[in-house]
């Protein structure tokens, strides 16, 4: 069924297709700008960026070309200049499939085309419920569910932003307090593009109350991404970065989890493995996984986060 579906919706290509589109696209990386995209994360391959994320940079510069194309007609139309609105894009995945590095990818090769060169990047981790919040109402065990969201913030924040207001603020998540930081927030000053990241990105909340409902994130996305793989290579990654945050993040002792940071190897595979299977795990499948055909473009990856299938669309 869930085949049927894909194919219905979607156009499908495998890698070696996919990474061919490339040819046709007048857009070349200099070696200093590849290793500038390698230092935002030391295991990017580099074959990953010139056979996946430069057709895809390319689409999505003909895409929202269009969009701008769309905007000059109306301005003719109606015989007015009004600047264009920012166009959106969303990235939507499980917990540690890659959708920050993916999201940092996009906003480097999208910024170097002179159609668009102020590209900004929103993670919606910032609205999760400030962490005092969040233990209040009982929701510490929560965090990623659509409850442990300020739902209502961030409509706020992408309809502002939408609306072309001159100053947006966004707030900032810490992964070390994992907690909202109290004290500096994001600026977006109307960007060409606003990447906008996070796991709930696709969610409508539609089994919220009915007086509650309001607009969905989705309402002011132009164009959606899902990034997409196997549970069992989900849960492998989350628990090799649960490792690399031991010697990370955990070893400040401002770390919410500074108490992590002894753990031999074995005592954090045991643990991040019960944090995926009770957390993570169940989100990925009651309110993540549900929302993936959503999307205008999945991406699927393989082992060692290599891309294997890139959808799109028709
Ligand atoms: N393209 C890639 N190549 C190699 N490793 C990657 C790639 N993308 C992500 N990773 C690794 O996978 C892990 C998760 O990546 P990332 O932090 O981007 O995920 P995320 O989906 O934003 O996670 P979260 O929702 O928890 O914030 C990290 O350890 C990262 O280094
Ligand atoms: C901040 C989120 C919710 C999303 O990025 C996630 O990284 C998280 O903290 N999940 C809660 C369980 C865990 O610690 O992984």
């Amino acid at each position: 069924m869930k085949n049927s579906i894909q194919e219905a919706l979607y156009l499908s290509f495998q890698r070696q297709q996919w990474s061919k589109l490339r040819k046709s696209v007048p857009l070349t990386l200099s070696q200093e700008e590849l290793e500038d995209l390698r230092g935002m994360n030391e295991k990017l391959s580099l074959d990953e960026v010139t056979d996946i994320y430069l057709p895809l940079s390319r689409l999505l510069n003909l895409i929202v070309g269009a969009k701008q194309q769309r905007g000059m007609i109306v301005n003719k139309f109606l015989e007015q200049n009004s600047s264009q609105s920012p166009y959106i894009i969303s990235i939507a995945g499980s917990v540690a499939v890659g959708k920050s590095t993916t999201a940092r990818i996009l906003q480097t090769l999208l910024q170097r085309w002179p159609e668009h060169p102020k590209v900004d990047l929103v993670t919606t981790d910032g609205f999760l419920y400030p962490l005092a919040d969040l233990k209040r109402k009982g929701l510490l065990q929560r965090k990623g569910f659509p409850e442990s969201y300020d739902m209502k913030m961030l409509v706020d924040f992408i309809s502002a932003v939408k609306a072309g207001e001159t100053k947006v603020l966004a707030p900032i998540y810490s992964h070390v307090t994992y907690d909202r930081c109290h004290d500096k927030n994001q600026v977006i000053e109307q960007p060409d593009i606003l990447i906008l990241e996070g796991l709930n990105v696709l969610q409508t909340g539609l089994d919220s109350p009915v007086d509650i409902r309001r607009p969905f994130v989705s309402d002011f996305v132009d164009f959606s991404i899902y990034v997409d793989a196997e549970e069992s290579l989900l849960k492998n990654w989350y628990q090799q970065r649960f490792l690399q945050f031991r010697k990370g993040a955990f070893s400040d002792p401002n770390s919410f989890f500074h108490h992590y940071a002894g753990l031999s190897d074995e005592e954090a595979n045991t643990i991040s493995a019960n944090i995926w299977d009770t957390i993570n795990g169940p989100n990925l499948k009651l309110n993540i996984q549900p929302t993936r055909e959503r999307a205008n473009l999945i991406l699927k990856k393989g082992q060692n986060h290599l891309m294997d299938i890139v959808l799109l669309r028709k």
